[in-house]
């Protein structure tokens, strides 16, 4: 595996680090992917100096206040998804529809800044980006993304990237590139990220969930009785990017009537997901209180099933869901407190 790839063209870095885990992969991929990478280096650049607090003055569909790197972001994505010419629609959560980016090839739909009520405080943020191949978004699954990617903001820039079957023509894979923002250049940190199956190490979101959520409340009991290590920041980029590179831990956020989900399928949770399966970790949808009850009590013996995030079919451009990830033993457990009857 080569260490570090010089740059001869935009793509020919990507290509050489690619071609050693997908030897045909489609040129059109790795330009799609190219663009990513260079509209995220912009991005870290621009965090350096950015007003972490300006507002924009203006609200997302909906209705949640923009702040101007939030806009700065999502524009700077739209420009290098248009200049791939391989990007046939894509869409943000900043901008929830299908909108033209002039190519052909991938569809895209990102999150362009994941973090955003952390920022203002420094803590490390991040981009997200689910790329399925072909045309259109809406009415599709998380499995049938071609790759997927997570950009960190913290100290240093990284990306984690993940490549689905379909493109490696074998097992997925996911690796963590780091960028060398003095030399424009991004290098392979780590060529295989994984997760172990078990690993006493918990970020739990929307924890005032717990408050109309019994399941929640006993599984956020059992990891604190099992002296579970807690690494929490607030942004799911940067809790989830902590399992990939320390190679173990567990990711929830659960919704309640008090508390409802707010991630988003397409922009945040299906990409996340196929990060994790890649790395041989497992996702699951987080099921509302007492889900598993009301299933049995429906009759049919329909005890309501863990299901994979990357099997929920996004059938609306603004599905939001609860998500656990993490290593296979620990979201058996999770599954364990959450489907228990
Ligand atoms: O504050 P909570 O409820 O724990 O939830 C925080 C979650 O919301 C998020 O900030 C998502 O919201 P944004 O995409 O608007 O930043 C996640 O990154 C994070 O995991």
């Amino acid at each position: 595996m080569t260490a570090a790839a010089v740059a001869t063209s935009p793509t020919d870095w990507l290509d050489t680090i690619l071609k050693d885990y997908a030897p045909d992969i489609d040129p059109k991929l790795v330009k799609t992917l190219s663009a990513i990478a260079t509209a995220c280096e912009g991005i870290s650049r621009h965090l350096w100096t950015a007003d972490g607090e300006a507002k924009a003055g203006s609200s997302n569909a909906y209705g949640d206040d923009q702040l101007d790197i939030d806009l700065y972001a999502d524009h700077i994505i739209f420009e290098e998804m248009k200049a791939s010419k391989c990007v046939a629609v894509a869409a943000s959560e900043e901008k929830p529809q299908e909108l033209e980016m002039g190519g052909e090839g991938y569809s895209v739909a990102f999150d362009p800044l994941d973090g955003s009520s952390i920022i203002d405080a420094n803590f490390a943020v991040g981009s997200i980006f689910g790329v399925w191949h072909g045309r259109g978004l809406q009415g599709r699954t998380g499995r049938e993304q071609a790759a997927s990617c997570m950009a960190v903001y913290g100290p240093r820039t990284h990306l984690a990237l993940a490549l689905a079957g379909s493109v490696t023509r074998g097992a997925p894979v996911a690796m963590d590139l780091l960028l060398h923002p003095e030399k424009r250049l991004w290098t392979v940190s780590k060529a295989k990220l994984t997760i172990a199956p078990a690993g006493k190490v918990f970020a739990p979101g929307n924890l005032r969930a717990t408050s109309d959520h019994p399941q929640y409340k006993a599984l956020f009991d059992h990891w604190v009785g099992q002296r579970y290590t807690l690494r929490y920041t607030g942004g799911m980029v940067p809790d989830v990017y902590y399992s990939l590179v320390k190679g173990k831990g567990v990711f929830a956020n659960v919704p309640s009537p008090s508390a409802p989900a707010k991630l988003r399928l397409l922009y945040e949770c299906a990409p996340i997901a196929l990060l994790v399966e890649a790395a041989g970790g497992r996702s699951v949808v987080a099921p509302a209180p007492g889900a598993a009850a009301a299933a049995a009590a429906a009759g049919g013996g329909g005890a309501a099933a863990p299901q994979s995030v990357l099997d929920v079919v996004a059938d609306g451009m603004d599905v939001r869901l609860g998500v656990c990830y993490g290593g296979v033993d620990e979201v058996a457990t999770f599954n364990r407190f959450m489907f228990a009857s």
